[in-house]
């Protein structure tokens, strides 16, 4: 399966294929969807995830609905509205719903004639917005080759196909400017670990995973010339949400004076909020966080805090990059 997640639908039996991002490293597994609700677990569990396959997914599942619903344009809304709710976080996610919701009126071919259009367009963004972030990097940072950090999951899983931060590195190590990707664990979830070293891995990058309380001294020791990372929301003054453990590094980046580079299509802006306070961040539930592998980690009864994003201030971030622009932040001094 080339993307990470696509139609898979044949006559009368309309599907979203994609891959199984619970079951990774151990296993490459591909889920077929055939309901909405089934597309609304597999977000909510994570298996599908990344703000630009979230995206997809909201714009596919709409599809999928139409089809299952093709004389009932009120049960497609509802299941649309569900939909968009199973993550709060993300705007890609509402987004990739309401623009296939956009052209129900014309029937479930033009609403799959949309999502479709949402998957071609998020590659080609990707791959548009992680080039000029790599040459931007390029220009930011004399050492060669480059050391990179970046935090959560931002390669082709967390996309339709090949990544926003994780786009930066593929195009650095085909550049041949690339030595290294420190890649945060991200707690506590481990897309880091277990999704971006997979990527990195099978892409034959070097790389190493550390614990994210590691990154800020990873900093201090001088072993990173840049980071970069993606984005689930950037509010109008540039404001970031992202993954827990993003705002760490932000500001352990700003004390050491190295650039701090955002990848994100524009569909992840949200001019619509004035800044990240706004910006409803996903609670997750306690077990994740007192639980590892299975087991307890944590007495009986522990309570625990779990927000799955955080917001960078815009004053820590050295750049925004999209497709079309580069929004240089107050931090862009760093
Ligand atoms: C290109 S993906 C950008 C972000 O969506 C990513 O960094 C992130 O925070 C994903 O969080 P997740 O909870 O795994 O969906």
């Amino acid at each position: 399966m080339r993307r990470t997640i696509d139609w898979d639908g044949g006559p009368g039996d309309p599907a979203i294929a994609t891959v199984d991002q619970c079951a990774l490293p151990h296993e490459h597994r591909v889920l077929r969807l055939r309901t909405v609700d089934e597309l609304i677990d597999a977000i909510k569990r994570l298996a599908i995830r990344g703000a630009p396959a979230l995206g997809a997914a909201g714009a596919l599942g709409v599809a999928l609905s139409a089809y299952r619903h093709p004389a009932d344009e009120a049960a497609v809304r509802d299941e649309a509205a569900r939909l968009a709710a199973a993550r709060p976080t993300a705007v890609n996610l509402g987004w990739g719903v309401e623009r296939a919701l956009k052209r129900l009126p014309e029937g479930p071919d033009a609403v799959l004639a949309e999502a479709l259009a949402v998957l071609e367009e998020d590659e080609r963004a990707n791959r548009k917005a992680s080039r000029r972030a790599a040459d931007l990097i390029l220009q930011l940072c004399p050492r060669r080759p480059l050391r990179l950090l970046t935090h959560c999951n931002t390669g082709r899983l967390a996309t339709v196909a090949w990544g926003t931060a994780l786009g930066v590195v593929w195009h650095l190590a085909a550049d041949g400017q690339l030595e290294y990707v420190l890649a945060d664990e991200t707690r506590p979830l481990l897309q880091g670990a277990r999704l971006t070293a997979w990527e990195l891995a099978e892409a034959g990058i070097p790389y190493r995973v550390l614990v994210d309380s590691a990154a800020p001294a990873a900093l201090a020791q001088g072993l990173v010339d840049a980071v970069v990372v993606g984005a689930d929301r950037i509010a109008a003054n540039g404001d970031v949400a992202n993954k827990i453990g993003t705002y760490a590094v932000a500001l352990a980046a700003a004390r050491h004076r190295v650039p701090f580079v955002v990848v994100a299509p524009e569909s992840t802006l949200d001019l619509s909020i004035p800044d990240g306070s706004r910006i409803t961040i996903e609670e997750r539930p306690v077990e994740e966080v007192t639980r590892f592998a299975g087991q307890p980690v944590t007495p009986p009864g522990a309570g625990a805090f779990n927000p799955a994003f955080d917001v960078t201030p815009a004053d820590l971030v050295t750049a925004i990059v999209t497709e079309d622009r580069v929004f240089h932040g107050p931090g862009a001094g760093q």
